[in-house]
């Protein structure tokens, strides 16, 4: 007969509960079980890990001893009085860690003279030193800055990116050319903001996840009041599924420099009309007089860089300048570029570096070529570069991206089949504007002035 209260049998069914606790709900195995003990060693060892990780200052305090020798154990001077005033390593102010999915939080007062990035340069050692996946700052204000460590890698497992299932659900005024499109490290929504970083570079080695991503932007935009414009050099076959929701697709070089200088044009209307408003931007225009933005995906940037004669080579200056103007223009007259490619190297011309230094959001899948990685991120951090070179093959859609607040960041598109975008695009065909009512649009409702010879041409 099986003793039921026999002790061994009862430290076995709690490990089992531990075990298939741990399994089925690790959220709150972590938050009730783990977080607390790591809570408590966090605190308790904060002062050599500040220390070591360069975080402390010296400070210069009254120290009362009974035993003068205890006071040369912190390594700064020998006394020989038991009331002295003596240069000591202050740590910063640590609050109370407080749990988060796969991880923690915790805020620090910042010492005299240090800056969030002090902390942000030494994420990676905090990585180690509490021996975790990864340190990130995630918040910052006077004074204080805030990390988040992430205990296992939330990017894994991403929820599939899911479709508006309603038309016209799918978007909030708020999300107007800022959609949701996958997920950050420290599992926050990625959102790419056109609104605040109006034009991305979207780079990554073949099957490294740049498709979805457009995928992702084509659901995300797909139910907005937006012109999306393709530009497909590998013939069409990536953005031709999604032609319902186009409102024009050029899949040749040629096709490419008309579109450009068609742009350009509605660009100029727009800038008219905003002098004629007396404003700066489209975005200060009134709702009625607002022209429609228009999202321009461009799919291999290389191709439209590459030269083989002399013939091309001037069609390249041409597109590259035509690019470069809306890069530079384009924000505040509603024309947005996300340019995806393989290769974003200085080695396919003048233009393509310039092109870069006007666009402020970066993508970088996993790449090939570290020069892709540096032309993409390298104005960033070096320690983006360290993310991005160490994304794993068997993670595609992971890459290092630009956060609205200027920081750089892991994050992981959410799946998005061709299927799926092709479906969205097809839910809202009808909302596609046609290029004569982009062209037109915002142009002449009660403009002051619209009779005027140059607007009315
Ligand atoms: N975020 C993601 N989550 C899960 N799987 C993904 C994700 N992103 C991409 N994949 C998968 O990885 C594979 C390659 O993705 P994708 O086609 O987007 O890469 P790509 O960089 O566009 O490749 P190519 O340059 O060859 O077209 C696809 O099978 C896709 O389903």
């Amino acid at each position: 007969m099986i003793d039921l209260g026999h002790p061994l049998l009862k430290v076995l069914a709690i490990l089992i509960t531990l075990i298939l606790w741990r399994r089925w709900a690790p959220a709150s195995y972590w938050a009730l079980i783990v977080f607390p003990r790591k809570a408590l060693w966090l605190r308790w060892t904060w002062r050599h890990v500040a220390s070591g990780c360069g975080l402390t200052k010296k400070r210069h305090r009254w120290w009362f001893t009974t035993v003068p020798g205890l006071v040369a154990s912190t390594g700064v001077v020998q006394v020989k009085r038991r009331f002295q005033r003596v240069a000591v390593d202050t740590k910063p102010w640590m609050g109370l860690p407080r749990p988060v999915r796969h991880g923690f939080r915790i805020t620090f007062h910042l010492l005299d003279g240090q800056v969030p990035d002090d902390y942000a340069k030494v994420c990676e050692r905090l990585a180690h030193a509490w021996r975790i996946e990864a340190v990130r700052v995630v918040g910052s204000r006077p004074g204080r800055v805030t990390l988040q460590g992430i205990t296992r890698d939330p990017l894994a497992h991403v929820a599939p990116a899911v479709p508006p299932a309603e038309p016209r659900d799918g978007w909030r005024a708020d999300d107007l050319l800022r959609p949701v499109v996958g997920v950050l490290e420290t599992g926050a929504a990625w959102r790419m903001d056109l609104r605040l970083i109006p034009h991305w570079m979207n780079a990554g080695a073949t099957q490294s996840g740049k498709s979805n991503l457009i995928n992702a932007l084509i659901v995300g935009l797909a139910p907005q009041p937006v012109a999306l414009v393709g530009f497909d050099l590998k013939g069409g076959v990536e953005l031709s599924a999604y032609a319902a929701r186009l409102t024009t697709l050029a899949t040749t070089r040629a096709e490419c420099l008309d579109l450009l200088s068609d742009l350009i044009a509605v660009m100029g209307a727009r800038m008219l009309a905003c002098r004629r408003y007396g404003v700066r931007d489209i975005w200060q225009l009134p709702d009625a007089a607002r022209p429609i933005p228009v999202v321009v995906l461009v799919d291999e940037l290389a191709e439209l860089f590459l030269t083989a004669d002399k013939a091309e080579k001037d069609q390249v200056t041409r597109t590259a300048t035509a690019l470069l103007r809306i890069a530079q223009l384009g924000r505040a007259f509603g024309i947005h570029l996300v340019l995806s490619g393989q290769r974003i190297g200085s080695d396919l011309g003048p233009g393509v570096t310039a092109l870069r230094a006007q666009i402020g959001g970066r993508v970088c899948h996993r790449v090939n070529d570290p020069e892709t990685a540096v032309m993409t991120l390298g104005d960033l951090d070096p320690d983006a570069l360290v993310a991005a070179r160490s994304i794993a093959p068997e993670l595609p859609g992971v890459a290092v991206i630009t956060g609205s607040d200027g920081r750089w960041y892991r994050a992981r598109s959410g799946y998005v089949s061709t299927t799926a975008a092709e479906q969205a695009a097809g839910t809202y065909a009808d909302v596609t504007p046609s290029w004569n009512q982009v062209a037109a649009s915002g142009l002449g409702h009660e403009l002051p002035g619209a009779d005027t010879p140059e607007l009315a041409a």
